[in-house]
């Protein structure tokens, strides 16, 4: 590693963000690969001191503040937390041999033993989803870390000690490495969710969660060195507190964002580009391209990389639509993020996109419908067979999605918004929608190409049509499906 002698000292005291995004240039651009620690440490420190409220800190003057200045970080502060991460995980680990002619890859027990010294030297209990747990600053200082901050560092620990064949790997809502001469070996590195006991060392879900959402099909976005940049990046979290962010961590973060963007290793990170998005809504950069774009090209990302398997470019996108009232456009994104999960089955890991859809189905939805009800115009959704038929494609992806689970997702609470929602639209608006019923073959097709991880997703054509994988069914659409809800709500009362 080129250590701390190698960066230019130049770039400190750090005062404002663009001295910030100097440092990440230079590690991007004019190093043989970014050091991870360093730049987790800097944003850390960052983040730590515009977010973190430090009670007994003397009240500073408040001198009128450059918008993008920030509380100076000198050097040894940064000097001294690099060199105790670097004490810390070669105090357990021995470093690559450097006069070692060939590359020396990473064995399954080198990756233990780094996931070991980092888990082992977290304090006991601390709460575990709080905020600004992801960097190594909060390791370095307050022996606290994340589930994304265990692997993160797990990472940057293997960098360290210069095995370069040590990679991030990111699900929707999980995070391990991969190692080895071809990257294939994958080890898990980190707990996930509540209560589970964690699988630290194993290899990653060979059994039945390797159907589930947890593990996005054997299609994980597997990091880059300036990726991992990218993920420690988009986990800075500029949340002061539920109602504020801090502003300049948030022009931090979308500066970083973007920098990373125009050296192209954004294009394979869909949730990174999604994250991005978001900012923009938020604040729109002058010259940039607009948000709404920047959502289509996550959606393209993952249908391009990652066969469609991933649900969040279309929940970043219905959201967008929500906030801004595009209501129709809302609920096709959203009946495409149910296309997307209706390959899955539900496994107990998949509670996090669970509450994503729940929150659609029975917040948002309902939300929409209340407003569009209220008020009556000739242009309304209700009169729509669109958008009736892609909240049928909606609901009918969770079914199916429930559809050969060991876990059942639907029950009562889902029924009632669902029946409500559907009974909004006039039977002549219904009737318009042609029920296309797939066929059974269609349906072994799809579940073959799941299996050999090719996108055969017989999507829905996006007109008044809508696939229904059922029997020939005359009733009016949508019946059919209330009759399953229904039919499995009055079991459920039984
Ligand atoms: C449409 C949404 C509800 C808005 N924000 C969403 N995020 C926010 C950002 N986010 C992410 N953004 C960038 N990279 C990652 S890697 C990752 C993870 F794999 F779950 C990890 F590492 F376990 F935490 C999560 C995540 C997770 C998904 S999805």
């Amino acid at each position: 590693m080129a250590g701390f002698r190698g960066i230019d000292k130049a770039f400190f005291p750090i005062k404002n963000v663009s001295s910030v995004i100097e440092i990440f240039k230079h590690q991007l651009e004019k190093v043989s690969e970014p050091d991870l620690a360093l730049l987790s440490i800097i944003v850390g420190a960052v983040e730590n001191s515009l977010t973190c409220s430090r009670p007994n800190a003397p009240l500073q003057l408040c001198e009128p503040m450059e918008p993008s200045s920030l509380p100076t970080l000198e050097i040894h502060t940064v000097e001294s937390l690099y060199n105790k991460f670097h004490a810390i995980i070669k105090s357990a680990v021995d470093p690559v041999v450097k006069t070692s002619r060939e590359k020396v890859y990473a064995t399954r027990e080198i990756v233990k033993k780094v996931s070991d010294v980092v888990w082992n030297t977290l304090s006991r209990s601390y709460y575990k989803d709080r905020a600004h747990l992801q960097s190594l600053y909060s390791y370095l200082t307050g022996n606290k870390l994340d589930c994304f901050g265990v692997a993160f560092a797990v990472v940057a620990g293997c960098q360290v000690l210069g095995y370069s064949d040590v990679h991030l790997a990111l699900s929707e809502d999980h995070a391990w490495v991969v190692f080895g001469q071809y990257g294939t070996e994958t080890a898990e590195v980190t707990w996930h969710g509540k209560g589970n006991e964690d699988k630290r060392g194993q290899e990653i879900g060979k059994g039945v969660s390797a159907r589930s959402w947890l593990y996005v099909n054997n299609k994980p976005v597997i990091c880059t060195r300036a990726m991992e940049v990218a993920a420690l990046v988009s986990a800075i979290n500029p949340s002061l507190n539920t109602a504020h962010d801090a502003y300049e961590v948030a022009l931090l973060q979308q500066e970083l964002l973007w920098l990373l963007y125009d050296l192209g290793h954004l294009a394979k990170y869909p949730m990174a580009i999604g994250n991005l998005g978001d900012l923009e809504e938020i604040s729109a950069t002058a010259g940039r391209i607009p948000c709404d774009v920047l959502f289509k090209e996550a959606i393209a990302s993952a249908r391009q990389n990652y066969t469609n398997m991933h649900v969040y470019p279309y929940t970043y996108q219905g959201g967008y639509f929500y906030r801004n009232k595009m209501y129709e456009e809302a609920f096709e994104s959203w009946a495409n993020a149910s296309d997307v999960i209706r390959k899955y089955n539900y496994s107990r890991d998949d509670e996090e996109i669970y509450k994503e859809f729940l929150e659609i189905a029975n917040e948002l939805i309902p939300h929409i419908m209340k407003v569009e009800s209220s008020g009556f115009s000739a242009n309304s959704i209700l009169k729509k067979p669109q958008c009736f038929a892609h909240l049928l494609r909606f609901y009918d992806g969770i079914c199916q999605w429930e559809e050969g689970s060991a876990t059942p997702v639907l029950h009562i609470g889902w029924a009632k918004p669902l029946v409500n929602t559907i009974s909004k639209f006039d039977a002549d608006v219904r009737a318009k929608v042609n029920i296309i019923c797939e066929t059974a073959e269609d349906r072994i097709e799809q579940q073959h190409n799941f299996n050999n991880h090719s996108n055969g997703s017989t999507n829905c054509l996006n007109n008044n049509n809508y696939c229904v994988p059922k029997k020939q069914d005359l009733s009016p659409p949508g019946t059919d499906l209330i009759n399953a809800i229904e039919s499995k709500v009055n079991s459920a009362e039984e």
